[in-house]
């Protein structure tokens, strides 16, 4: 990490720390007082959202469903494949809070950073202690990308949206293996519920 002055805030930011289970020690004896934030979707739509970027670089891999389960006629989750393990954000989440207290952590919802993404860059701008600089008015909804974009990229005076590995389309799956799924996860979801004290409404 580069020297931080005075007034200064240094962002790193990589999808992977969360999972990693070195992660949180390293970071804290880095720094302690570092504020960590994480971004959680639906567990279910992420499993799904991982295999599509999967299957984009690699389009001969199994289906979702086979990959799903270890056993399919038991119902059998295969928790060691990444796209399943990465979203049972409550085990995770202990390992950090062994290292931090909740409160230096921010839970951002990917449902509302697409429904509100002002909102919850308010949340975010407050939780690091910096004005409400990005507020609704830089932000439009692009019909064509389906998704909210920037009416203005930085340093320039285009609108801009984020890439085509960002939003991409979802296979069809099966909706019985989406509703075991949803099973599977929900004691899961209800602990990180408890855990960060926020309804995240993934369960209904
Ligand atoms: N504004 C906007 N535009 C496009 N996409 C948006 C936006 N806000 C959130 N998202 C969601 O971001 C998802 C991709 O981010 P990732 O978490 O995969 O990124 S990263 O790999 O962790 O960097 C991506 O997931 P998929 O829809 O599954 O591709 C999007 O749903």
């Amino acid at each position: 990490m580069p020297r931080t002055l005075e007034g200064q805030i240094t962002m790193e930011k990589t999808p992977s720390y969360f999972v990693t289970r070195e992660a949180p020690a390293r970071i804290s004896a880095m720094s302690k007082d570092t504020k960590l934030i994480v971004v959680v979707r639906d567990p279910v739509t992420r499993a799904i959202s991982d295999y599509t970027q999967t299957l984009s670089k690699r389009p001969d891999i199994p289906t979702f469903e086979s990959l799903t389960f270890k056993n399919r006629s038991t119902g059998l989750i295969d928790t060691s494949w990444s796209a399943i393990q990465i979203g049972i954000y409550a085990k995770h989440l202990e390992l950090w809070l062994r290292h931090f207290p909740v409160g230096q952590m921010l839970f951002v919802s990917g449902e509302r950073l697409i429904s509100d993404p002002a909102g919850e860059l308010g949340r975010v701008q407050d939780f690091l202690g910096l004005k409400r600089i990005i507020t609704d008015k830089h932000f439009y909804f692009n019909k064509t990308k389906g998704f909210p974009c920037l009416k203005k990229a930085e340093g320039s005076s285009k609108p801009h949206c984020l890439g085509k590995t960002k939003g991409r389309t979802h296979p069809e799956i099966d909706p019985a293996v989406v509703q075991r799924l949803r099973e599977f996860y929900r004691p899961f979801n209800l602990k990180f519920y408890q855990m960060t004290g926020h309804d995240f409404g993934w369960d209904g």
